[in-house]
């Protein structure tokens, strides 16, 4: 069931957030302004609206991956957060990853989707020792790589 979300268009032509297809998870945002990012360089653009989600929401800003397979853009912070109490403009921080080509939008251009989801908040304990757990402190490649998977031995 969708959600209800307020919305105000801080630039009155630029379209709502739009879904594609029914049932995909990210609306579309677009640019409000013409922008040309370098080759390894970054732009924040305008997307020209504000939302208000209801409490124990947040919004994803997702890069679209026709995006990253044409041009190399992506979202430096991918993905970026909109908290239920953010009130301004939905800003989006685009990256051109491509060593060569610069990456080149207009005004109305689609460059981001919102991603609406469900989120908790944690009430922290702290406490002197974790409970144990099969993965332990193990982390960044401690399973080892792909074909190595399953090999409990901790390859490289
Ligand atoms: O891609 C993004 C990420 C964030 N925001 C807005 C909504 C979010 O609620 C606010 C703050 O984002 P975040 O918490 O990620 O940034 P911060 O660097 O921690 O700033 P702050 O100190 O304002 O929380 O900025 C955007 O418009 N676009
Ligand atoms: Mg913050």
């Amino acid at each position: 069931m969708p959600v209800d979300v307020l919305i105000t268009r801080l630039d009155p032509d630029v379209p709502l957030p739009g879904y594609a297809h029914p049932g995909d998870a990210g609306a579309d945002l677009v640019t409000t302004s013409d922008v040309s990012i370098a080759p390894g360089e970054r732009a924040m653009v305008g997307t020209g609206i504000a939302i208000a989600l209801p409490a124990g929401y947040a919004a994803f800003v997702h890069p679209r991956s026709g995006l990253a397979h044409r041009l190399g853009v992506s979202i430096v912070n991918t993905p970026g957060t909109v908290d239920a109490g953010y009130r301004g403009e939905i800003k989006v921080v685009l990256v051109n990853h491509d060593l060569r080509e610069p990456a080149v939008f207009a005004r109305g251009d689609r460059i981001a989707q919102l991603v609406l989801q469900r989120v908790e908040q944690a009430r922290f304990h702290e406490v002197e020792r974790l409970p144990g757990s099969a993965r332990g402190d193990g982390g960044y490649g401690s399973t080892g790589t792909a074909s190595q998977a399953g090999d409990s031995a901790g390859g490289r």
